[in-house]
């Protein structure tokens, strides 16, 4: 008898990516798999995804989509995030249910053969999309796709908020130790925690509620799913176990995909990295051949994600950091990435610079909207990532053993970097720092001289734990992907 589960990613690039990598192994473990997108991110991965196409042809993968409510084609950028949410939580939920109700038979829609759901996986930020699936006879099981350390943060919400720690007064310190994160006391300050909790003015904000309630939710799951690894936060997940008794760390996603593909096509698979892209913008190629052409580790790649925005005068510091740093540099400007503008204009923004700025670019730089990142990373030519700290760019960087300078943006981002700097030691926290100057010292500081060296070692003493963990001759994620795999299977009705 197979089994049949449905996969549910917030519609967000950050979500879809590391969700779409689990529904891929869930597949090649087996199952059956249904991958539900919105239909605005379905269009989008169906023309821009090198995995969708291969998964499309594949007899235990479908795609599905249901509108996610908006009217209009616009990015969903970080501004909407709530919009979106709340727009799934009325407007999406009535087809989802449909959608379920389904799935629970067989030979529906011509798939002839599938099996009823045995489960879905859900999103843990949509808590209605687990409560739907109970209500139709459906059991659920939650993944985040965030860092355990920041979802052990947010389960302190409510002990920060008890204790006074949050909100932050006013005038607050930014550097004052945080004492109501059990594990992280002797490093986490104010500014590491989300920044969603430093804008909190008191416990009713709306994305403060967000994170804490969502976070609530997800650990009251039958099982948590998460994209790490044990040896990478022991700590945090041990809080989290105390909660979430059943949690699985099947992670980096990515690396264990990479692990079934080998032992599913018996030879080492050189494609995976550009087959498992699950881009929902057009990747621009040409910065592989540009790193072609650059020594081995003299570029310093910088990307913010996507959904950083920054201000035209940030947007200015950095490249006048980057260019004045001497380095070599692949930057990723996407189009809404300055605040505001369209590409170009953010370079306008540079004013009576632009000209000097350019050149120097074209001398050394290379800016690019959108790019395989996986595939960059891996590039030899690559020395180190100015970056963001979203959770996969943190675990694509940590398997390719590149050093991090993190300028987190927002949600996780702010643990994240903490961890980077100070407790894995693969990088420098730049957070809350702006100026050209800085840019440049720290740009400086990745790339030459000792401390370049020592990021390098332990960076590629990272890559090689995060590689073990996947191993599939007893790696502690490739082992919990088992285990998951037998959970499963035991839920069939
Ligand atoms: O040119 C690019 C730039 C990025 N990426 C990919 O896009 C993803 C970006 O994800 P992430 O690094 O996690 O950043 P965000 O897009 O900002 O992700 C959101 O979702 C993540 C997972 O929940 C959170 O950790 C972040 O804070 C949140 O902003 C990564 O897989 C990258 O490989 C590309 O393929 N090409
Ligand atoms: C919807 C955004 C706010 C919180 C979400 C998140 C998480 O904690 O799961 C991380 O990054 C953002 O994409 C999500």
């Amino acid at each position: 008898m197979a089994d049949h589960v449905l996969v549910f990613p917030f519609p967000l690039q950050g979500h879809v990516n590391s969700m779409l990598k689990l529904a891929e192994l869930l597949s090649l473990a087996g199952l059956h798999v249904t991958f539900l997108n919105t239909d605005h991110n379905l269009r989008l991965l169906a023309r821009h995804s090198v995995a969708y196409a291969r998964l499309d042809r594949s007899p235990r993968f479908r795609f599905r989509s249901i509108p996610d409510g908006f009217e209009d084609e616009r990015r969903r950028s970080a501004s909407r995030l709530l919009d979106l949410l709340e727009s799934l939580q009325t407007r999406s939920v009535g087809p989802y249910k449909d959608l379920l109700l389904d799935l629970q038979h067989r030979d529906e829609d011509g798939y002839r053969g599938w099996p009823a759901l045995t489960c879905v996986i859900a999103d843990g930020i949509m808590t209605f999309a687990a409560d739907v699936a109970r209500e139709v006879g459906v059991p659920a099981m939650f993944f985040r796709t965030v860092s355990a350390c920041s979802i052990w943060s947010y389960l302190c919400i409510p002990e920060l908020l008890r204790t006074g720690e949050l909100p932050f007064p006013d005038d607050a310190d930014l550097d004052e130790p945080i004492r109501n994160v059990p594990g992280m006391e002797g490093f986490l300050r104010r500014r590491d925690l989300s920044i969603f909790c430093r804008n909190a003015k008191d416990s009713t904000d709306p994305r403060l509620r967000l994170v804490r309630t969502a976070t609530a939710d997800s650990v009251r799951a039958r099982a948590l799913i998460l994209n790490t690894f044990e040896s990478l936060e022991p700590c945090a997940l041990e809080h989290i176990r105390s909660r979430c008794p059943v949690t699985y760390c099947i992670g980096p996603l990515h690396a264990l995909l990479r692990t079934y593909y080998r032992l599913t096509s018996g030879s080492d698979h050189e494609e995976v990295r550009s087959t498992a892209s699950a881009s929902l913008w057009q990747e621009d190629r040409s910065c592989m051949s540009w790193l072609d052409a650059q020594p081995g580790r003299s570029v310093v790649y910088v990307s913010f994600g996507s959904l950083t925005v920054m201000s035209p005068e940030d947007f200015t510091e950095f490249w006048l950091g980057l260019v004045n740093s001497g380095q070599r540099f692949l930057w990723v400007v996407r189009r809404d990435l300055v605040d505001g503008k369209e590409l170009g204009e953010g370079a306008a923004a540079a004013g009576a610079t632009a000209a000097q700025l350019e050149k120097a670019t074209t001398e050394r730089g290379y800016l690019v909207e959108w790019v395989p990142q996986e595939e960059v990373l891996g590039h030899p030519a690559v020395g180190c990532f100015l970056t963001h700290s979203g959770w996969n760019s943190t675990l694509e960087s940590l398997v390719a053993g590149v050093p991090m300078l993190c300028w987190p943006f927002f949600a996780d981002q702010q643990t994240n970097s903490r961890f980077v700097g100070e407790v894995w030691r693969v990088g420098l926290d730049m957070k809350d720092m702006h100026g050209r100057d800085i840019v440049e010292k720290m740009v400086r500081e990745m790339m030459e001289g000792n401390k370049a060296e020592e990021l390098r070692t332990s960076a590629a003493k990272m890559a090689e734990m995060a590689r073990d963990s996947v191993s599939s001759t007893g790696g502690s994620s490739f082992t919990a992907f088992e285990k998951l795999i037998q959970d499963i299977r035991s839920l069939r009705p």
